[in-house]
């Protein structure tokens, strides 16, 4: 069991600070997305003046409430939005702030309400581009060499290949100003993959819980990461959590992983039998997927709900992909680069492994060293630009 951890809390991120980066999210990549969903579908005019509406509150004006009727009213109330309604998306934490505004954006374009755009997701144009792009046809046709190599080499190539997904974040390439560097310090900050693999030796019984992140070029990686540790005996069964509604542009949903499993099972070669590993183990239980509400919350994951908790709990390990889901498990907050990632992990209630790609500022783990070089080499710009990856577990 996880020790209580004794690390003071470093100050949560807002928002509110003009050259950060949160401050750029929401001041610049929010209106770019209203733009690109604009353009997604032949929305109506009521569309397009609540679009007007939401670029107005969330770039010049204050956070406004949900529609009385919402379904998901006192769900939000519970997460903090009386306490937030009325003040500027900036001076709130932004986490919060960031969830709020996919949140409304659905809102806008009729996700919830009763009518032809109920259910459209405003952002699958961009997902199934990314699923039908070459790239993809290029990643899975590597696979057919995969296959005859040692076991150990696969092992490392997909769960990379699931690292690296983590870049095919639909969001991020909105951004012009966190272009690439070409910074000489190592791709990786940190590697426990070895403690990773200790967790899941090829005999065992396995539950792993991976809760994803992104759709399209990250889910693909995500779930033939799956389908090798089943086949290999690491796990017995796996249970993916996927988001309940559209989020943060590409963030996956039921939708997406059955576009995902089909785009597979019709590939040529190895990735038709990853594929048709994965859609066996879905018709006999093995592999689950799960949409809890509490995976598009504002908060960090401290805050999980105890239904919630009870899976990572039973499970023998749970992967963290990407990002958000790393600001979520170690708090969103301004972390000394050094702070033990087991300290500010302890409140998750089991193993715990974080495969991220470097997006935003938050970072815990690091060596004094490692973080030196890092500074020297790109002053901070390591920290957002996707170019760093880390893989940290806490047994
Ligand atoms: O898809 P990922 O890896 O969670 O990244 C999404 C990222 O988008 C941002 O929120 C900015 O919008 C990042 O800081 C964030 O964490």
């Amino acid at each position: 069991m996880p020790e209580r951890s004794d690390t003071p809390p470093a100050p949560v991120l807002l928002g509110n600070e003009p050259g950060s980066f949160p401050h750029s999210v929401l001041a610049e990549r929010h209106p770019a997305i209203i733009r690109q969903v604009r353009e997604a579908f032949p929305y109506d005019p009521d569309r397009h003046r609540a679009l007007d509406a939401l670029l107005a509150s969330c770039t010049e004006g204050v956070i406004e409430p949900l529609p009385a009727d919402a379904h998901d009213r006192d769900r939000w109330t519970a997460w903090g939005a009386e306490k937030y309604t009325g003040r500027s998306w900036f001076d709130v934490p932004w986490l919060w702030s960031e969830s709020y505004f996919y949140r409304q954006l659905l809102q806008a374009v009729g996700y919830f309400t009763p009518g032809p755009w109920q259910g459209i997701d405003p952002f699958r144009p961009s997902k199934l581009a990314e699923l039908d792009a070459q790239e993809t046809d290029e990643e899975l046709s590597a696979l057919d060499a995969l296959t005859d190599r040692p076991v150990p080499e696969q092992d490392r190539a997909l769960l990379h290949g699931s690292l690296w997904g983590n870049r095919a974040d639909l969001g991020f390439r909105l951004s012009a100003a966190h272009d690439e560097t070409s910074s000489d310090t190592p791709p990786l900050v940190a590697d426990d993959s070895e403690t990773l693999w200790s967790l899941l030796p090829p005999t065992g019984s396995a539950t792993l819980c991976l809760i994803a992140d992104n759709a399209g070029r990250e889910l693909v990686p995500d779930l033939l990461l799956i389908a090798h540790l089943l086949t290999q005996g690491r796990i017995a069964r796996a249970v993916l959590h996927i988001k309940p509604y559209p989020y943060y542009v590409s963030d996956a949903t039921h939708a997406d992983v059955l576009d995902a499993l089909r785009r597979l099972t019709t590939a040529p070669g190895a990735a038709a039998r990853y594929g048709h590993t994965l859609w066996s183990a879905m018709t006999d239980g093995r592999l689950t997927v799960r949409a809890h509400p509490f995976a598009a919350a504002p908060l960090p994951y401290a805050a999980m709900p105890a239904d919630l908790r009870a899976e990572p709990a039973a499970a023998t390990l749970t992967i963290v992909k990407g990002d958000l889901n790393y600001r979520r498990l170690v708090g969103d907050r301004l972390w000394p680069a050094t702070t033990p990632f087991t300290e500010v992990t302890t409140h998750f209630p089991g193993p715990v492994a974080a495969l991220r790609t470097l997006k935003s500022d938050v970072i815990t783990g690091l060596d004094a060293g490692t973080e030196a070089a890092l500074v020297a080499a790109e002053d901070q710009k390591w920290r957002t630009g996707g170019t760093h990856a880390l893989i940290q577990v806490r047994r």
